[in-house]
């Protein structure tokens, strides 16, 4: 029996998924090029005509092929490490449309992107102000900059991935901006381009956006009033996306929202992650065993929290796609991984009819998918797979098992 994941927005059949697993094995992520780039343009199209900069926040899917794919679509990059952007130059995006996040950025790093010549620093205190102009100087070089603000508002979204509230580590306080914004301008080695923010990763309405961008828009003011003047206004990602039952806004309906409060002339510059990989993805694992201990049955993958993080991690619910539909109604089970952790499960009571051999794919997982994997209890990381039309690309191998100690030797005899 075939279906097609709609809401997933991965165009792909059952068959084609079980196909897939055959010849590239499992664990295994699969993503969908045509839902990025229908994403991107998601986006994009409602921008036409402003002057505006799309940067792909980086950590939530670093693949080259992705990076890759979104930069001949035109996007820029945000980047919150040395690693990341030489991923990003690695996979032809352009260092001029690349921003740089990031609350701990060492001297190298910022030596490393000065010499890019990236867009922007997105500059998170002081300490760091200080620390900019002072390599910026080194090199004979003038690093543009934008300060993010923290604007306190509550992005209503799991704590661990809310950003944009006074307990938060990031950005500065938006109280003691206009100070921060004024020793920018008066460092020789600076140069002040923007302001921004990021408030939060999944966030399902758009009232937070708005609330932040007004303080950002208000700060602007206050700026000009000091003869600071701002090219561009950079309110960060935070999107959510549909994984089960959220609905969070459209991006043509978030846009709708934020633009009108644009000034012309202003440059909006974006930093969506999540919306725009996410449900490009799929992680497909093959049930090795199942178990009922009376009081819960157990689904045993052969793929659990080394390979996607988000359920233990952020109590995340995401969908469970049986691969065959007839598992669909099965007994309420746990899905589980083989990791010897407690919390190495991947979905809980799903109603789930699976069995040894089965294939059973978790949605929403081209985003913090792959990025947060680990080698944990000494298991090689999985293939990563592009599906466009009927074509399938394998853009990252599977790791093998003697990769998992590369790098590692031996204590010399002598010190035994
Ligand atoms: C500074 C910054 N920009 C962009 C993002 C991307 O967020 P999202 O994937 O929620 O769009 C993040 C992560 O939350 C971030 O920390
Ligand atoms: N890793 C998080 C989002 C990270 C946000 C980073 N600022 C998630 O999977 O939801």
């Amino acid at each position: 029996m075939s279906h097609h994941y709609q809401n997933q927005q991965l165009m792909l059949e059952d068959a084609a998924v079980a196909d897939l697993a055959d010849q590239f094995g499992t664990p295994l992520y699969l993503y969908s090029r045509a839902a990025i780039e229908q994403a991107y343009q998601a986006f994009a199209s409602p921008l036409k005509g402003r002057k505006h900069l799309i940067c792909f926040a980086v950590k939530a899917n670093s693949n080259l092929a992705v990076l890759n794919l979104l930069a001949r679509l035109g996007a820029g990059f945000d980047i919150v490490s040395g690693g990341e952007l030489a991923r990003v130059l690695a996979a032809g995006g352009d260092p001029a449309k690349v921003v740089f996040s990031g609350v701990g950025k060492t001297r190298s790093e910022m030596a490393q992107a000065l010499k890019a010549g990236i867009h922007c620093f997105n500059v998170e205190s002081v300490a760091e102000l200080d620390r900019l102009n002072g390599v910026a100087g080194e090199l004979g070089l003038v690093a543009p900059i934008s300060i993010r603000v923290n604007p306190d508002v509550d992005a209503k979204t799991h704590p661990y991935i809310a950003t944009g509230l006074k307990e938060n580590k990031f950005g500065i306080d938006i109280l003691m901006a206009p100070d921060a914004f004024r020793k920018a301008a008066s460092l020789p080695n600076l140069k002040v381009l923007g302001v921004d923010c990021h408030i939060g990763s999944q966030l399902t309405e758009t009232e937070p956006f708005v609330a932040a961008l007004k303080r950002l828009l208000a700060l602007r003011e206050q700026l000009q009033a000091d003869g600071i003047e701002l090219a561009h206004i950079d309110i960060g990602g935070g999107l959510g996306v549909t994984y089960t039952d959220e609905q969070p806004p459209k991006p043509a309906d978030y846009l709708a929202e934020i633009l009108p409060l644009i000034p012309a002339g202003l440059t909006l510059v974006l930093e969506p992650g999540r919306a725009l990989v996410a449900n490009a993805g799929l992680l497909v694992g093959r049930v090795e065993m199942t178990k009922d201990n009376g009081f819960k049955r157990f689904v045993i993958l052969d793929t659990g929290m080394n390979d996607l993080m988000r359920p233990t991690l952020y109590q995340a619910v995401m969908p469970v796609l049986p691969i065959n539909q007839a598992q669909q109604n099965g007994p309420l089970s746990d899905l589980v991984g083989p990791v010897c952790e407690t919390g190495d499960w991947l979905a809980k009571d799903v109603p789930l009819g699976a069995e040894e051999g089965d294939l059973v794919a978790i949605g929403g997982a081209g985003a913090y998918g792959f990025v947060m994997s680990s080698q944990y209890n000494s298991r090689p990381r999985a293939a990563e797979v592009m599906v466009q039309g009927s074509q399938a690309v394998l853009i990252r191998q599977r790791e093998t098992v003697e990769s998992l100690w590369a790098g590692e030797q031996l204590l010399p005899e002598a010190s035994c």
